[in-house]
């Protein structure tokens, strides 16, 4: 499936377990131009995910930008949310597609792994997700992979390609002009001085 909604910056939420905080910080990102937004919060329990994914789902929809919730698909089921994000460790495509339906968006990690990516192509999932790209410090175990894999992964795929992984305003570049679709960023948006402006020089490098 080709999904127009993939394209530009895509902010993935840090583990923070002060909601409101976490509202501020996610609105001034949307108003910065965020075209995506990923709910990950890897230290919050099951009551936790559910009140923060619940505010989430309600800014995004102010801003009519589209909510992934990472890992948790009884979570987007629960807040309606836009799409899903798996890892190879978390659900399967076919589960997810059958309680998410066609219209949901659902994203693949494919680490460093073009066979991965090919593979999710023909499973149907809406964007795969490369990297990391640059040393991470949300995800230091994250395996590195290669501008290279972009080229490739341009050549063999319609899928919309994301990058992740220690992304900053200088190496951003470099992905969009290799064929990246979409940046997935968290660090150096969320602990940004100004997270509105920092999400305008991103979204301004895609035009
Ligand atoms: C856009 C995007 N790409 C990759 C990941 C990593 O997903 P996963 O491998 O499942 O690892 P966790 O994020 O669950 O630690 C992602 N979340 N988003
Ligand atoms: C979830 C994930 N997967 C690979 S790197 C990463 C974290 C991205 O965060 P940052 O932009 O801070 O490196
Ligand atoms: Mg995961």
């Amino acid at each position: 499936m080709v999904c127009p909604e993939i394209g530009g910056l895509y902010a993935i939420t840090p583990n923070q377990i002060d909601t409101e905080g976490l509202l501020i910080m996610t609105e001034q990102a949307l108003a910065g131009g965020v075209r995506l937004i990923q709910y990950r919060n890897k230290a919050a329990g099951t009551e936790l995910l559910r009140e923060q994914a619940h505010a989430l789902a309600h800014l995004c929809q102010k801003y009519s930008v589209p909510l992934i919730i990472n890992d948790h698909l009884g979570l987007a089921i629960e807040v309606k949310a836009a799409g899903l994000h798996i890892g190879q460790t978390d659900i399967s495509i076919r589960e997810a597609r059958y309680w998410l339906g066609k219209r949901k968006i659902i994203g693949a990690s494919c680490y460093n792994c073009l066979d991965l990516a090919i593979r999710a192509e023909v499973q149907g999932f809406d964007y795969v997700a490369f990297g990391a790209f640059y040393a991470s410090v949300t995800k230091p175990e994250a395996v590195p992979a290669s501008i290279d894999l972009l080229h490739q992964a341009k050549k063999r795929l319609l899928t919309p390609v994301v990058a992740i992984g220690g992304i900053n305003l200088i190496n951003a570049e470099i992905l969009i002009k290799n064929g990246s679709n979409a940046i997935a960023v968290c660090s150096t948006l969320f602990c940004a001085q100004n997270i509105q402006s920092t999400a305008k020089q991103f979204s301004r490098l895609f035009y």
